[in-house]
């Protein structure tokens, strides 16, 4: 089944929250489906950890409503809710062996010993530890630390995971491993999986869905590649990735499409699709990403090209990022290029003609 065809299992109905005077939740209206991978994205303070607090029950809402699985969540605690919390910092029992931090939370269910020894070694062997119940847990790396935790939150079979940056205390390689291991184990338990992150690679990479928020308001909710490709604001594409900015001028707009002329590249054709967001303050503004232009070398043609002179060029290994100023603009843009093997290297100052794609612009108005 489709993740769009799932049925709803967490719905936001206009939920505020105020700490005091201030306002933290602005009227969250959204629902996140069974076996979703979703997660909450944004800047640090933006109010996300508010949000999945709030469904977790550890913060109680000024207004509106949480509803789990059809339920309304007012007056629920926490512990009588399908949830469970991964955090941030892995609070697991340094002086319990790997299989006792794992089968904690089962330590009500009174289980016989078999049958806890069985879903403990279930668990372990989801998240890739088996064979380690009996090592000590403050003997742990860091990432295996973090499995812990999950595993002591699969064991209790929620029907909703929360997961509060559980990989920003992982290095970079280890992160991106875990990322890798994470989506597996949500797909193979099936289980919604929500995520908070202020790293928006992070959310591309792991979620079906995300809801980009800035101050306590979902500025857009989609699936990662409508975010990347088509983000309503310019807001949002500036959270998502490097997005360059050319002011423009909206010529003539009818059933055949939105013509523009943005500066530095001209006029174009733009189908609705292309300008996805409301109308708003004054202004129009052309967008692209670094990847959909390239540099022309000497032979290379292009349907659309435009000239401009290299400002500033930087090597990352397998790419270089070359800032140039188009003709007749003033803030340089940013262009990506794989390093081919043999291609010539521009140097600051040089003029370069850009090929560039009216399919790849986005319009901000
Ligand atoms: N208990 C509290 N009392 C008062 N203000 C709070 C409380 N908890 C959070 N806030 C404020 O509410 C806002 C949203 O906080 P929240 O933790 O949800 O942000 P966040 O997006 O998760 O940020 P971060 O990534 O830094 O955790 C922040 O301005 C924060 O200072």
């Amino acid at each position: 089944m489709t993740v769009a065809a799932k049925p709803t299992m967490i719905e936001f109905r206009d939920v505020h929250k105020y700490y005091g005077d201030y306002h933290a939740l602005r009227g969250i209206t959204a629902t996140i489906r069974a076996g979703e991978f979703f997660s909450l994205l944004g800047p640090s303070g933006c109010g996300k950890t508010t949000l999945l607090r709030t469904i977790a029950g550890f913060e109680e809402i000024s207004s509106g409503a949480v509803m789990i699985d059809g339920r309304n969540m007012e007056g629920v605690p926490a512990n009588k809710r399908p949830t469970n919390m991964v955090f941030q910092s892995y609070a697991i029992f340094p002086h319990l062996t790997v299989a006792e931090n794992v089968g904690f939370g089962l330590r009500r269910a009174r289980l016989p010993k078999e049958e806890l020894t069985r879903r403990v070694g279930e668990a372990l062997e989801m998240v890739g530890l088996r064979g380690l119940g009996a090592r000590a847990a403050h003997a742990l790396s860091g990432g295996q630390r973090q499995r812990v935790a999950l595993a002591r939150a699969l064991i209790l079979k929620p029907k909703v995971l929360l997961l509060d940056e559980p990989l920003s205390a992982l290095d970079k390689k280890m992160r991106e491993q875990m990322q890798v291991e994470l989506i597996k184990l949500q797909r193979q338990v099936g289980i919604t999986f929500i995520l908070v992150t202020h790293d928006q690679e992070e959310a591309l990479v792991m979620s079906d869905r995300i809801a980009v928020m800035f101050e306590g308001e979902i500025a857009q909710l989609a699936d990662p590649e409508t975010l990347y490709r088509r983000p309503t604001s310019r807001k949002v594409a500036d959270f998502i990735g490097t997005m360059n900015f050319l002011s423009a001028r909206i010529l003539r707009e009818d059933a055949q499409g939105i013509e523009v002329e943005a500066q530095g590249l001209g006029r174009m054709l733009l189908d609705a699709s292309q300008a996805p967001g409301a109308a708003s303050g004054t202004g129009t503004t052309a967008g692209f990403r670094p990847e959909t232009a390239t540099i022309l070398f000497e032979g290379q043609k292009a349907e659309r090209e435009a000239m401009g002179t290299i400002d500033e060029v930087v090597y990352f290994g397998d790419m270089t990022y070359y800032d140039v100023r188009l003709d007749g603009t003033e803030a340089p843009i940013r262009i990506s290029m794989r390093n081919v093997f043999g291609r010539p290297v521009l140097d600051i100052g040089a003029r370069a003609r850009i090929a560039w794609s009216p399919g790849a612009v986005v319009l901000f108005r």
